[in-house]
């Protein structure tokens, strides 16, 4: 991380957003200089036109006008050069800041367990990964220094009219105090405004994102109109929070102009009056003048470059509840040295061999766990679940559908932790494992397999940390997966995913366990991986994962019997709850629920086209 996120948590928008800009501080320092150089010869511009009309016009010296008018056309080009100069390092300094803020916030992201994505949409986060953090490099990169190219103008101007005419200078002042009112109506209204508007642009992406996803099932069902209604409901309400915006904008606008014409008007009427009665030459009063005119822009501005601040106070509310969001499943401190200490009393008490302390063999026990989803929790998954699978071994877990067993499975690889009881690794607790090293570990083949658009071979090497092409086949092989990868027509090269060719449901089941296999797991966790794999390549991958057999702790979750029926113990779930357990003789002797499963399969497919 570059700015640890604790810190500044309370403070204002822009002291939070000061630690990113940091590293960029010579560089604001650079586009500094240049600006106010820029300012100072900006005041050059009306004091040399003062002294053509008082000099050249008034007093008839025309010999000083070629200086006079070499001396504009200086001015200009400095300004130019200037102005270039601070524009290129505040928009470096705006891509550099972003860049670290963005990145923060990736980060953050991996950071967040499976609770904070069950309950966040996708269209969210991408609104805050993008359009906010957008406005936030529109803010620092371009709003700031027009609200100090604003102010600088407006005060130095200002200062400069008093010092030509004081009289007229104080009336003008007058008018400030309702500009600041006008300003601060509109800052007030605008800000509970700016934020309606990035919850609805954050729900109408996640409309979309939602509808690109599922797309098929929107065809599928004919439901295109539907789903366009849906959308433009969205995205009313997107354009209604803007035209709120709009409106808010439109009322306190107007203000802001008519402050503008009353300087004016006082100019031209006071300045005029003074000018008659000889109390003022006419050159002063074009210079005033012109002066006027560089207050003007800052208060005509001033309305924008408020919804502006506005919309980025509502972006930065936005990133900053991701970047402190606290993740439940969090890694104990000094994890990695009391997982070793563990090991080793363990290994002495046990008269072991102190073995690799950061390698685990397997063991999984479950300590009378239960346990809850935070977002639902009076009702729970689990109940008392007990239960103890040797390293090596093979664990089976069969149940009906919402019995539990995805829900169990991930508390192994600490996906979420029990309510009630232990999860023990190896005997150490899951909450006490370092998380990388846990995970690096327990691989779990989910149920919904996702694959990255990318090529088969670096899918199936994503996380074996390993350029070696002869393992990705082999791991190929074992899923049962090698013969048709090597039907496609670029082979291990093939693109899959979202810019590559489609796969069949079991093709990708087939990748997602070669992937898993790859990653050499001491702790391999099946969830339904075969079930939409034919029989026979079925057998063949459970033939090469009796192979494996001892080599690590293999657990299957399964609908058929047939993949689990070899399994040293198989837990039978309803509910949430164990109701039958033991080995798939102990079960069917028991003559309970799991025999009534099994004839049932054995009913609709009977021998050995079942794979019994
Ligand atoms: N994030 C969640 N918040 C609240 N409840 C959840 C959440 N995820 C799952 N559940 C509920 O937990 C129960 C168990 O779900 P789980 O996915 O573990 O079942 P399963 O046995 O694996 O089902 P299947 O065989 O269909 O995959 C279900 O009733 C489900 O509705």
């Amino acid at each position: 991380m570059y700015v640890d996120s604790a810190k500044n948590q309370h403070s204002s928008n822009l002291r939070w957003i000061l630690p990113y800009c940091r590293p960029d501080a010579g560089r604001i320092a650079a586009a500094l200089l240049l600006f106010a150089a820029d300012k100072v010869l900006v005041m050059l511009m009306p004091i040399l036109a003062g002294m053509i009309v008082d000099q050249v016009i008034g007093q008839g010296h025309e010999d000083r006008l070629p200086r006079l008018c070499f001396a504009m056309i200086a001015v200009t080009l400095g300004r130019s050069v200037c102005r270039y100069g601070y524009q290129m390092f505040m928009e470096r300094f705006g891509q550099n800041t972003i860049y670290r803020l963005v990145s923060d916030e990736y980060e953050k992201l991996h950071d967040m367990d499976f609770t904070y994505f069950n309950h966040t949409r996708n269209g969210d986060i991408m609104s805050r990964m993008t359009s906010d953090t957008d406005a936030i490099r529109h803010f620092v990169s371009w709003v700031s220094y027009n609200i100090l190219d604003a102010v600088c103008l407006f005060a130095g101007s200002l200062a400069v009219m008093f010092t030509i005419e004081w009289r007229l200078a104080l009336a003008l002042l007058a008018v400030t105090p309702f500009l600041f009112y006008f300003t601060w109506q509109l800052s007030k209204h605008a800000h509970p405004l700016f934020y309606a508007i990035r919850n609805s642009l954050a729900s109408l992406n996640s409309m979309v994102e939602e509808n690109i996803e599922g797309n098929r099932v929107v065809k599928a069902f004919v439901r295109e109109p539907y789903e366009t209604e849906k959308f433009d409901r969205h995205n009313d309400d997107y354009m209604e929070r803007n035209m709120d915006s709009a409106r808010n904008s439109r009322t306190y606008m107007p203000w802001l102009d008519g402050c503008s014409y009353m300087l004016q008007l006082i100019t031209l009427i006071l300045g005029g009056w003074l000018v008659i009665r000889q109390q003022m030459t006419l050159g002063a009063l074009v210079s005033f003048n012109s002066f006027l005119w560089m207050i003007d822009g800052p208060v005509r501005q001033s309305g924008w470059l408020i919804n502006d601040v506005e919309r980025f106070n509502a972006s930065c509310v936005k990133i900053r509840r991701l970047l402190t969001a606290e993740p439940r499943i969090v890694e104990r401190k000094n994890a990695q040295a009391g997982v070793v200490q563990a090991a080793t009393v363990r290994a002495k008490v046990n008269g072991e061999q102190t073995g690799d302390p950061v390698r685990i063999r397997g063991d999984i026990r479950f300590d009378h766990v239960s346990f809850a989803f935070p977002d639902d929790p009076e009702t729970p998954i689990l109940k008392d679940i007990d239960f103890h699978v040797a390293a090596g071994t093979r664990l089976g877990i069969l149940g009906e559908t919402g019995s539990g067993k995805s829900t169990l499975v991930s508390l192994v690889a600490r996906f979420y932790d029990p309510t009630v009881g232990h999860v023990l690794i190896d005997g150490i607790d899951a909450r006490q494992w370092p998380l990388d090293l846990l995970r690096r570990q327990v691989n779990i083949v989910a149920q919904d397999t996702f694959l990255f658009s990318d090529t088969i071979g670096d899918n199936i090497a994503f996380g074996a940390h390993r350029d070696d092409e002869q393992y990705v086949r082999t791991m190929a092989s074992m899923a049962g997966a090698d013969s048709f990868i090597n039907r496609m027509p670029e082979g291990y090269d093939t693109v899959v995913g979202e810019r590559g060719v489609g796969l069949s449901g079991g093709q990708k089941q087939r990748l997602s366990l070669a992937r898993a296999l790859a990653d050499d797991p001491a702790i391999l966790i099946m969830d339904d991986t075969t079930s939409a794999v034919d029989m026979e390549t079925e057998a063949t991958i459970q033939r090469h994962l009796q192979e494996m057999e001892g080599t690590r702790t293999m657990v299957t979750i399964a609908h058929r019997i047939s993949s689990i029926k070899d399994s040293d113990l198989i837990l039978v779930l309803d509910h949430g709850r164990i109701v039958e357990r033991g080995s798939h003789e102990d079960l069917v002797h028991a003559h309970g629920r799991y025999y009534r499963i099994y004839r049932k399969q054995l009913g609709l497919q009977s021998g050995q086209s079942a794979g019994f």
